[in-house]
């Protein structure tokens, strides 16, 4: 889904309506220190190699880097953690954290022909900038900006794609975690594909199960599968499982007393991956037996799902997650 066309200008940052210091808007990728006396209550900075921000209020405990600006800790009021992140990750700039919630963008995997590089896109890897964070009640929202992609050096598989195009994100936690990505090619076409590629906690994938999704068409992705599949009944895991649905609907990971639902807007796909063992034993940064705790379910426009923006043309799209019991 389109959202319309959007003047550059309404993509720009007001410095006047931001909540942190003027240093923390230049778009010079290093320069994002806020002031802690500019940040609301219940959120720190944390500096060093992996710079982030550490949200704590009576709503809910959480964690966002700069780097992809990715969101690594949800836990709303008197759950436990919500998101998986593995023992083994790496953090820092041009890392992707493996948990928690990577930006996939502008393409997905490896993009509809399956000749781009990096996987997933760059904007994991980019460290974005810090342009405004508020709270109302007890809910935190924080906008982050992608970097001037044009003027950074070495971004890989910018080539492959227009470079000035430009992404915002808007992180609101509480009791409900709610990403809005939005993405604007302000002088080309763009083919966009993308996800919110959410990890999630799980006691034992093997028993949990994601309703929502009966009926719905999906390509096959792991070893073996087939481009066309249609899903009966609720999805459960017995073996790697890597499928991309064309799905608008909300779905629920059931885990035993636990339910996990995500709603989305702007998003024509669903993801569902769990690497099972032997992929897992491939991944660097997965440990060999971390797999039966997490499964994804990624919020995502993927496949014949991709967006196709004008120039000029912005898209959004926005998850949703919620734990229905808390
Ligand atoms: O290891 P990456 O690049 O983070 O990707 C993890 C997985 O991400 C999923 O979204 C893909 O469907 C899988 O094929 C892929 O293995």
């Amino acid at each position: 889904m389109v959202c319309g066309t959007k003047p550059l200008h309404d993509t720009a940052i007001r410095a006047d309506m931001m909540g942190v210091s003027a240093s923390s808007v230049d778009h010079g990728h290093m320069n994002t220190t806020p002031e802690q006396s500019s940040l609301p209550d219940g959120v720190t900075y944390e500096g060093g190699d992996a710079p982030r921000l550490v949200i704590d209020t009576p709503a809910a405990r959480g964690e966002i880097h700069l780097d992809g600006a990715q969101v690594t800790r949800w836990a709303p009021a008197g759950a436990d953690e919500v998101l998986w992140v593995s023992a083994l990750t790496r953090s820092g700039e041009g890392i992707a954290v493996r948990g928690g919630v990577p930006i996939c963008a502008p393409w997905f995997a490896t993009g509809r022909a399956k000749n781009r590089s990096p996987q997933h896109g760059f904007l994991r890897l980019v460290r974005w900038s810090l342009t405004e964070t508020r709270r109302v009640g007890d809910d935190v929202t924080v906008v982050l900006t992608a970097p001037d992609l044009a003027s950074l050096e070495d971004v890989p598989g910018l080539d492959q794609t227009p470079s000035d195009l430009t992404a915002t994100y808007e992180v609101t936690m509480g009791r409900t975690l709610r990403m809005s990505l939005t993405i604007t090619s302000p002088t080309q076409k763009l083919e966009l594909e993308e996800a919110l590629h959410t990890y999630l906690r799980v006691s034992d994938v093997t028993q949990a199960r994601v309703e929502g999704l009966d009926g719905a068409r999906y390509a096959d992705k792991a070893p073996g599968g087939r481009a066309v599949n249609a899903q009966q009944g609720d999805v459960t895991f017995m073996r790697e499982t890597d499928r991309v649905y064309a799905s608008t609907e909300t779905v629920t990971l059931v885990d035993g007393e636990r339910r996990v639902v995500v709603e989305k807007s702007g998003s024509a796909s669903t993801v569902v991956w769990n690497p099972w063992e032997r992929k897992a034993a491939e991944i660097s940064d997965f440990g060999d037996d971390e797999w039966p705790g997490m499964v994804c379910i990624e919020t995502a426009n993927a496949l014949a799902g991709h967006i196709k923006l004008e120039p000029g043309q912005s898209h959004t799209m926005t998850a949703e997650i919620s734990l229905q019991n808390a």
